[in-house]
C-alpha cells in the first residue's frame, strides 16, 4: 500500500467488514496497525469482520455466503469528505487510467489484429466462436414433415384406407401421393405424401369395420404438418459471426448439413506467476503460502476464450521472468504478482527491458488498482495482474476479458444491470468491482471482498461495479457476469 492510498482514507467506512483490505485508504490517514492493510478494527454493529459471517444475515444460506451487511455509502452531500489536513490525490493517482478507459484500451489492443481462423469438424468446435456467420446449406425441415404419428389424409373424411398398408415412416424416399378421400399411415417425422392436407394423431381417430377412418376431432388444413423450410430456407442467415458454438450451436448446425465449422482460433496465452513465498501444495508454513493464482488463471481465462498453452511458475527471479517473457511465443502473457513497487516487483523493470509499451500502467479500481497491459509486439500482449487474488481477478475481469474477447471474435454483450439489494460502500476516487450473488430481482454484494480473499468471489455469481462514493440500495449497476459453465471438457463460455 502507498503512502498516497493512505491519504485518500474515506472517513466512515474503517473497520468494515473487508474495507481495510481494499488498500484504498478506507483506513482514516495515521491509524494505527492498519498501514499493512490488514483489519486492525471491530467490526461495526450493523456488519460483521472479514473473517465471520453477518450477524444479520437472515438463513442459513447466505450465513453461508456471508452476505454484506449494510455500510454507510458516499457522504450525504456528495462533496469530498476528508478530513482538512488531507492531501488531495496525488500525481501517481491520476496517472491510474479510469475503469471503463481502461477497458476500452484492453478492448481496442485486442482488436488491432486480424482473427486467426480455422474449419474444423463439429465436435471440436465447441466453445469456439464462429468466424462467419452460421447460413443454412438446407430448408428446414427439408420436407414436408408429419408431426405426429397417426394418419395423412387428404381431403375431407371420412376416408378410404387402403387395405394392407403398411404406412410411411420417417427415413424413406418420397412417398406415393395420397388420392382424395384416402388416408395412409405414417409416423412423426416422415415425409408427407403429396396431396395430403393434414395428419391426424391416431388417438383422435378410428377406424371402421369397412376400412374406413374418422377423425373424433374437427380438422383444420395443414393441421400436424410441419410444411418444408417452416424454420429457415437454405441460405437463411442462423447466426451471426461472434456466436459462441454452445451445444445447441452444434446441433442446430448439424440439421443445417454442417459437418465442419469455420471458428475463430482461440488466442493463445501463456501464464507466469511471480512470487517465492509461493507453495504448490500442503499447508502453509513458515511465511508460505499456496499459489492460489496457479490453478485458478488458466482455467479463467479458458473460460475467457483462450487457449492456454501453459503456466509456469518463475518465482521472484527477474532473469527468470525476462527470459520467460522473451522466449515466449504466447499472444498474450498474463503475469500475476509482481506488479507493484517492491524490492522484487520484477514486472515493470523487465517490460522496460523488453521495450515493451506500457498501454495502461495502473486502473482507478479497487481492488487490482496496480494492473497493468502492455503491448510487446505487434499483435502481442501482456497483462500484469496484481498477485493479491481478488485484485488478480478485477485485473482478469478489466484487462484480459476485453482483450480476449476481440481477440476470440467474441460479439461484445450489452452491459448487463441490476438492482443491488443492500447498499455498498465506496472508494472515494475508484471503481469499485464487489462480488454479488443474485436474490431475486436483486444482487446482493457479499463479504471476503478484500483484495486478498477468493471467499466471496467463489460464492458470487458476478462482480457489481460500484462507482465512485458507492451505491445505495435499490440503486442499479453494471455487473460483470463470471463466465463459469463446465462441461466434461472444461468451460465454453
Ligand atoms: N508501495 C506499494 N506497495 C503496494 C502497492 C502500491 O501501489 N505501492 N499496491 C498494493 C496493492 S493494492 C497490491 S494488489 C499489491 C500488488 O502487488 P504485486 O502485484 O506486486 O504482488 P506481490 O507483491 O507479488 O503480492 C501481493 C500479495 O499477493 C500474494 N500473492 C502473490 N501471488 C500469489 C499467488 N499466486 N497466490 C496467492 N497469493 C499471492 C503475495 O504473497 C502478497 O501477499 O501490492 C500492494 N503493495
Ligand atoms: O488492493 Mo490491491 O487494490 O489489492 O489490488
Amino acid at each position: 500500500m502507498t503512502a498516497q492510498d493512505h491519504e485518500l482514507g474515506a472517513p466512515g467506512t474503517a473497520g468494515q467488514g473487508g474495507a481495510e483490505e481494499q488498500g484504498t485508504g478506507s483506513v482514516p490517514h495515521g491509524r494505527p496497525g492498519a498501514a499493512d492493510g490488514t483489519s486492525s478494527a471491530a467490526p461495526s454493529p450493523s456488519t460483521s469482520s472479514p473473517s465471520g459471517p453477518s450477524p444479520s444475515a437472515d438463513d442459513g444460506v447466505e450465513d453461508a455466503l456471508a452476505l454484506v451487511g449494510r455500510q454507510p455509502a458516499r457522504p450525504a452531500d456528495g462533496q469530498d469528505s476528508r478530513a482538512p489536513g488531507q492531501d488531495r490525490p496525488s500525481a501517481a493517482r491520476h496517472r491510474a487510467t479510469p475503469w471503463e478507459k481502461a477497458r476500452s484500451i484492453a478492448s481496442r489492443a485486442g482488436s488491432a489484429t486480424a482473427l486467426r481462423t480455422h474449419r474444423e469438424p463439429l465436435d471440436a468446435s465447441l466453445g469456439r466462436v464462429l468466424a462467419t456467420p452460421l447460413t443454412a446449406f438446407t430448408d428446414l425441415p427439408s420436407f414436408d414433415t408429419s408431426a405426429m404419428d397417426g394418419w395423412a389424409v387428404a381431403g375431407p373424411g371420412p376416408w378410404t384406407v387402403a387395405p394392407g398398408d403398411s404406412g410411411i415412416l420417417a427415413g424413406h424416399g418420397e412417398p406415393e401421393p395420397l388420392a382424395d378421400g384416402t388416408a395412409v399411415r405414417i409416423a412423426t417425422g416422415a415425409r408427407v405424401p403429396p396431396g395430403a392436407t393434414a395428419v391426424i394423431r391416431s388417438e383422435h381417430s378410428r377406424t371402421d369395420g369397412s376400412g374406413h377412418l374418422h377423425a373424433q376431432r374437427q380438422v383444420s388444413h395443414g393441421q400436424d404438418i410441419r410444411p418444408r423450410g417452416q424454420e429457415c430456407r437454405s441460405g437463411d442467415q442462423l447466426l451471426p459471426a461472434g456466436a459462441l458454438v454452445t451445444p445447441a450451436v452444434l446441433g442446430l448446425a448439424a440439421a443445417a448439413g454442417y459437418d465442419e465449422l469455420h471458428t475463430v482460433v482461440r488466442p493463445r496465452v501463456e501464464v507466469l506467476v511471480l512470487g517465492d513465498e509461493l507453495l504448490t501444495e500442503g499447508l502453509p508454513h513458515d511465511g508460505l503460502i499456496r499459489d492460489a493464482l496457479g490453478p485458478m488463471i488458466g482455467p479463467w481465462l479458458r473460460a475467457l476464450g483462450a487457449d492456454v498453452i501453459a503456466t509456469h511458475r518463475v518465482g521472484d527471479d527477474a532473469e527468470a521472468l525476462q527470459r520467460a517473457v522473451t522466449a515466449s511465443d504466447a499472444d498474450l502473457v498474463v503475469t500475476t504478482g509482481g506488479t507493484a513497487a517492491g524490492p522484487v516487483d520484477h514486472v515493470h523493470p523487465m517490460l522496460s527491458k523488453a521495450g515493451a509499451e506500457l498501454l495502461v500502467d495502473g486502473v482507478a479500481v479497487r481492488p487490482g488498482h496496480p494492473m497493468l497491459l502492455a503491448r510487446l509486439a505487434p499483435g502481442r500482449h501482456l497483462v500484469g495482474l496484481p498477485g493479491n487474488p481478488l485484485a488478480a481477478v478485477s485485473g482478469l475481469l478489466t484487462l484480459a476479458e476485453p482483450l480476449l474477447r476481440q481477440r476470440s471474435g467474441q460479439a461484445t454483450p450489452a452491459p448487463y444491470r441490476a438492482s443491488l439489494r443492500d447498499e455498498v460502500h465506496g472508494h472515494p476516487y475508484d471503481t469499485r468491482l464487489v462480488p454479488v450473488v443474485h436474490r431475486g430481482d436483486s444482487v446482493v454484494p457479499l463479504h471476503y471482498h478484500g483484495p486478498a480473499m477468493l471467499r466471496g468471489v467463489a460464492a458470487a455469481d458476478g462482480l457489481a461495479v460500484v462507482p465512485p462514493g458507492g451505491s445505495g440500495a435499490g440503486e442499479v449497476l453494471e455487473v460483470l457476469d463470471l463466465p463459469w459453465l463446465p462441461t466434461s471438457e472444461g468451460c465454453f463460455t
